[in-house]
């Protein structure tokens, strides 16, 4: 079974956006689990643009589903992370200033700190994920450093879907079977949609995870969220 962890960081974006507590982050995280998520992922970003860290410790004992938590591995997220002890915590190369995540590790030539880190999250029994490119030497990396699981970098994989779908998917194919053959666990998200992401789950349907936030959250102001969810989870089948 391929797991949807919705992402919610759209929901802190709008509740921001006037200082309130509306729309409730914590209540949109519970609907979601009880629409039929089976986890939810924040990226609480140093600016706290959207997901702060109050909100990461309020959700955590009132998650029933998987948490996942996904950053650049500053000493203060993993401050946060080790308190909070998500399921996972998926390690994403963002600087402090990035609009959004655009890339994977080079898990090649931060070899060193990506070991010590994923060690220390290992240690603490937290599910490890390193967010990545389709490029083999990446994911070989990731697992020599002792990731868990790979996060596969899908925005490549969601522009060039409309252009021509079997060559969009093409290197996914082929990076998920390498992440197999290694012992890898496989994630998947950034721009994962209703458009794109059954073909994407036929092509690799032993994925163990996607998690997936502005499409869902967009979709959810013309469908509700409950049916959104529900669309996002029958494109898993
Ligand atoms: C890691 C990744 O691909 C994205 O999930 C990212 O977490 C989205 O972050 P923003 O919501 O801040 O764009
Ligand atoms: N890890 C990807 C994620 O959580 C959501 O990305 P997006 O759907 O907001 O692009």
């Amino acid at each position: 079974m391929t797991r949807l962890s919705v992402n919610i960081n759209k929901v802190a974006t709008l509740r921001n956006a006037r200082g309130g507590d509306v729309p409730n982050v914590i209540k949109v995280a519970q609907d979601c689990e009880s629409f039929g998520a089976d986890g939810i992922t924040v990226h609480p970003r140093p600016d706290e643009r959207h997901i702060r860290r109050k909100d990461v410790y309020d959700l955590r004992p009132l998650l029933r589903t998987e948490f996942n938590i996904e950053g650049y591995p500053a000493p203060d997220f993993i401050d946060l992370v080790l308190k909070v002890k998500p399921h996972q915590v998926t390690l994403v190369p963002d600087s402090p200033t990035q609009l959004t995540s655009n890339a994977g590790w080079d898990t090649k030539t931060h070899f060193d700190f990506l070991n010590e880190v994923l060690d220390e999250f290992n240690n603490a029994g937290i599910r490890t994920s390193v967010f990545v490119s389709t490029d083999t030497e990446m994911i070989e990396y990731a697992a020599k450093a002792g990731a868990d699981r790979v996060e596969l970098y899908t925005e490549p994989y969601a522009t060039a879907y409309p252009k021509g779908r079997e060559a969009a998917v093409a290197p996914f194919v082929e990076a998920a079977k390498v992440a197999r053959s290694l012992g890898l666990g496989l994630n998947a998200g950034h721009d994962l949609s209703l458009v794109n992401l059954n073909y994407f789950y036929q092509n690799i349907p032993w994925l163990d995870e996607v998690s997936i936030g502005h499409a869902l959250i967009s979709d959810a102001l013309y469908l509700g969220l409950e049916r959104t969810v529900k669309e996002y989870k029958n494109c898993l089948r």
